[in-house]
């Protein structure tokens, strides 16, 4: 007989959370903060669903792939620095968690399972947001995607996430909306459940997923189902 909870796949209690796309719906400010830069080097803004597609690998990935979009020849190292500090201002202008992100994951917990958050957010940056937002409280570890030398789909990103619980990858899924979340979970030979309402669109849809999700009232049962 086992004493695992039914909502808990066997051996499994540890939920690896990604930030943009998938726990909070950030692409607004995103989206703010690289088009007031776009205005600055005088080149047209990008529309929300653009910005969208370009999310989930890092801020300079972001900038990078908007700059090429806009054919700007300026330094990646100056825009991504004047990014920055534009976002900085703006991180929870419009940022708010996806609807019923925070009653699930707290029901998670109440279960046994344990989170942690999992980003490719700076670390800084995503601290303030889960503070602003009072998500802090739902996690164990954080880590983002300055935390590390390597950063998602690099498998050891979500590893090294995990140090600091004293835990290793054969106790965790992975709850993501990105392609780099769905690699990382890959190469990491853990489960992957995917979020179909983050900004992975096209780029993830083609890749392996153990499940998938349209919204987090869907998270405990496919969870229990794995
Ligand atoms: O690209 C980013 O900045 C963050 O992306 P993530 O939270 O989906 O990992
Ligand atoms: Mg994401």
């Amino acid at each position: 007989m086992s004493d695992l909870s039914p909502r808990r796949p066997a051996g499994r209690d540890v939920l690896l959370v990604d930030l943009d796309g998938t726990l909070v719906d950030s692409a607004p400010d995103l989206a703010r903060a690289l088009n007031a830069l776009l205005v600055e080097q005088a080149v047209e803004p990008l529309p929300l669903p653009t910005v969208k597609s370009m999310v989930g690998e890092g801020a300079r990935k972001l900038v990078e792939r908007a700059a090429a979009a806009r054919g700007l020849t300026a330094s990646l190292d100056a825009l991504v620095e004047r990014f920055l500090a534009l976002y900085a201002e703006t991180l929870t202008v419009e940022t708010l968690p996806f609807p019923g992100a925070v009653e699930t994951l707290q029901g998670l917990k109440a279960e046994g399972w344990r989170l942690a958050l999992c980003t490719n957010k700076p670390i800084g940056f995503s601290r303030t947001i889960l503070e602003a937002l009072d998500l802090g409280r739902l996690f164990e570890a954080a880590a983002g995607g300055d935390s590390f030398p390597m950063r998602k789909p690099d498998p050891r990103h979500l590893a090294l996430t995990l140090e600091p619980l004293g835990l290793g990858l054969e106790r965790a899924v992975m709850l993501g909306d990105g392609p780099s979340d769905l690699e990382a979970a890959a190469a990491a030979g853990i489960p992957s459940v995917w979020c179909r309402f983050g900004y992975g669109g096209a780029r993830a849809a083609g890749l392996p997923r153990t499940a998938e999700i349209g919204g987090f009232g869907e998270l405990p049962g496919v969870l229990s189902r794995l």
